[in-house]
């Protein structure tokens, strides 16, 4: 992709949709929410405010109605709370089936929007806007939406698929260090589970894969959408090829709620990634180069491989209501080997042990 190109990629199912990934692509924004829409919800974080009202105005200058719905920035924006808020701002103007949401922001209020989205009127169109590396690989692609539960990550949500979404790069010229590599630990794992190239890319030239306006990023950007598009256009509501997107996870979403969401997603599913690689190469199903293989990408691009809470009773407790679970049986999404995904299901507790041993050593 040079600077000037827009690269579209079309996610299959009952309703496809378009992924558009470029820059300065906002003027899109009108075509994607389709010609029947009247009315429009643009969910955004304090943080965005002006991202939000920029949106609004460029909407209604369309001959739209737009209304904002400010919501907390970060993981806070995904409570049973905040989507009530939402849901009174859409029944205080008087939406309809015919209107829309836009999403705004990182993937907490992607999550949210969609959520929002999914359950108005039992389901209207959303379009989503991701401002963060990681709702533009991930969180914004595939229609998962959701909010957290006291119990758990993502705990209530559904599968309602966008009507298209808007990866505009130059939202990253503002996105903190800190969260553009929590992006890119989705990234990593799409490497691992898909595409290799992706791993070398990071390996050849860390520094333009960590620069927003490197040809390197948007490649990798590229590369990582086209994975999660090809996996949910097959598997939308994850019966089974789907959950290898959820490599890793396990163990981040247990780290993420013992945590109390101090960490980022994305960190989370750094330490994650290390830690099933770890309980893989010990189930003698991965090679200890190619779990190796995961700390050295992830170390490189400065995200965390190690662990140190001390909390193992808690996160086991937590990886129990992983929506991957069957009965009490807990199932891992494991590789065979690189871009080998497959499950390790009900593996010996002590094994889960010695394996979070790994990754709370130095
Ligand atoms: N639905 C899915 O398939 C899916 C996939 C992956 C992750 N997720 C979810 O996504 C969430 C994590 O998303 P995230 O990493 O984007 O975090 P986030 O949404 O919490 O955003 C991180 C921070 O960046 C700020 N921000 C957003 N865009 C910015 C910009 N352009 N410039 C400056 N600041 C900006 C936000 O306000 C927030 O404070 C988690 O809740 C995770 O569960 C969902
Ligand atoms: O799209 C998917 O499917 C994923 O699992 C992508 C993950 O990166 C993402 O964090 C997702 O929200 C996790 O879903 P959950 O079903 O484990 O809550
Ligand atoms: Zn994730």
């Amino acid at each position: 992709m040079t600077s000037t190109d827009t690269v579209r990629i079309t996610v299959e199912g009952d309703t496809p949709y378009d992924v558009l990934i470029g820059r300065g692509l906002l003027g899109e924004l009108r075509d994607l929410l389709g010609p029947k829409v009247a009315k429009v919800l643009v969910v955004h974080p304090r943080a965005l405010r002006s991202t939000g009202e920029a949106v609004r105005d460029d909407l209604v200058s369309q001959g739209l109605e737009a209304v904002l719905a400010e919501v907390p920035d970060g993981e806070e924006a995904k409570s049973a709370e905040v989507a009530a808020f939402c849901w009174t701002v859409l029944g205080q103007s008087d939406f309809t089936r015919s209107d829309a949401v836009v999403g705004v922001g990182g993937g907490a209020v992607t999550d949210l929007a969609g959520f929002v989205a999914a359950t108005w009127l039992r389901g209207v169109r959303v379009v989503q806007v991701p401002t963060t590396l990681l709702a533009m690989v991930d969180a914004a692609v595939g229609g998962k939406t959701g909010i957290n539960t006291a119990e758990g990550k993502n705990l209530v949500g559904s599968f309602h698929p966008p009507a298209g979404v808007l990866c505009d790069l130059d939202a990253l010229d503002t996105l903190p260090p800190h969260d553009l590599r929590a992006g890119l630990a989705e990234v990593v794992k799409c490497g691992f589970i898909a595409d290799p190239r992706i791993l070398e890319l990071v390996e050849q030239d860390v520094a333009a894969a960590t620069d927003p306006h490197s040809p390197v990023l948007a490649e990798l950007v590229e590369r990582a959408v086209r994975v999660k598009a090809r996996v949910v256009s097959e598997d939308l509501k994850e019966s089974d090829l789907r959950e290898i997107l959820n490599y890793g996870h396990t163990f981040a979403h247990a780290v993420e709620l013992v945590e109390r969401y101090q960490w980022r997603h994305g960190a989370a599913v750094s330490v994650g990634l290390v830690y099933v690689a770890e309980l893989a190469r010990m189930a003698g199903r991965l090679s200890a180069a190619d779990a190796d293989r995961h700390r050295s990408v992830l170390q490189s691009l400065g995200l965390p491989t190690t662990y140190r809470g001390d909390r193992w009773p808690q996160l086991l407790d937590a990886m129990k209501r992983d929506k991957k679970s069957r009965g009490s049986l807990l199932r891992f999404v494991v590789l065979d080997g690189i871009g080998r995904p497959s499950r390790l299901e009900g593996p010996d507790p002590a094994m889960l042990q010695a394996a979070y041993a790994e990754v709370s050593a130095d």
